[in-house]
């Protein structure tokens, strides 16, 4: 993939590292990234609510890091975490030939151990989107903790990738049931395939 990237897309140029890995991914080797049909529910939505501070968990191969970077205005912040390192070092070499590295901090490591320090460490005070894209058992536990740690803010906005395939039952039940949120379901297709998939968008409501 990174191969692919750097064969066909020009330095800098964030959109055509978007289109040279779904390219890649539609003709020679699926991969689990957001994809171009999602990507396009994510665009939306960072556009919507420009924010300041973004937090991924999951950067995978750094696809949606791309994707949400290339959006955001100039002073803002998005903090990546990625738990595995072979996908974190691919993830910041796509990052880096995008031309997104000033806008992006990728951290290697559990979201578990870092939600809890991402005020000390990065200065945040609180995430104005969090897009969840690691672990589906994941979700809950860190939604919970970032709720915790005092995080999120009243207007936060979650945003969650396949919560349908592979679905995330417990971390949907817990924020369509929850008085603390507003919850919408974006229906869409697990990228690059016809099977059925979608993005949660969740406000917090303080
Ligand atoms: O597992 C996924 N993502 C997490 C990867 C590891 C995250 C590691 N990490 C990062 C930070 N903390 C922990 C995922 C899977 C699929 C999928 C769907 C159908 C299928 F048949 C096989 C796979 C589709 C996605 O869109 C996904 O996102
Ligand atoms: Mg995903």
């Amino acid at each position: 993939m990174l191969a692919a990237v750097q064969k066909n897309a020009t330095r800098g140029d964030p959109r055509s590292v978007v289109k040279a890995i779904d390219q890649f991914c539609r003709q020679k080797e699926w991969a689990m990234n957001v994809g171009d049909e999602k990507g396009c529910i994510l665009d939306s939505v960072v556009t919507e609510v420009n924010p300041a501070t973004v937090l991924e968990l999951g950067t995978y191969c750094g696809y949606s890091t791309v994707r949400i970077a290339s959006l955001l205005p100039s002073n803002a912040k998005l903090i990546t975490l990625e738990f595995n390192p072979d996908y974190a070092a691919i993830a910041c070499q796509v990052i880096a030939w995008a031309g997104l590295e000033d806008k992006v901090q990728l951290v290697e490591g559990a979201s578990g151990d870092w939600i809890p320090k991402m005020k000390e460490k990065f200065g945040i005070e609180t995430f104005d989107l969090v897009f969840l894209d690691h672990w589906k058992d994941r979700y809950l536990p860190d939604t919970k903790l970032m709720e915790e740690c005092g995080l999120l803010r009243k207007g936060s906005i979650l945003l969650a990738d396949n919560v349908i395939c592979p679905g995330t039952p417990d971390y949907l039940e817990y924020i369509r049931n929850s008085p603390r949120y507003k919850s919408q379901y974006f229906k869409s297709h697990l990228e690059y395939t016809k099977v059925e998939d979608g993005l949660e968008k969740s406000v917090f409501l303080g």
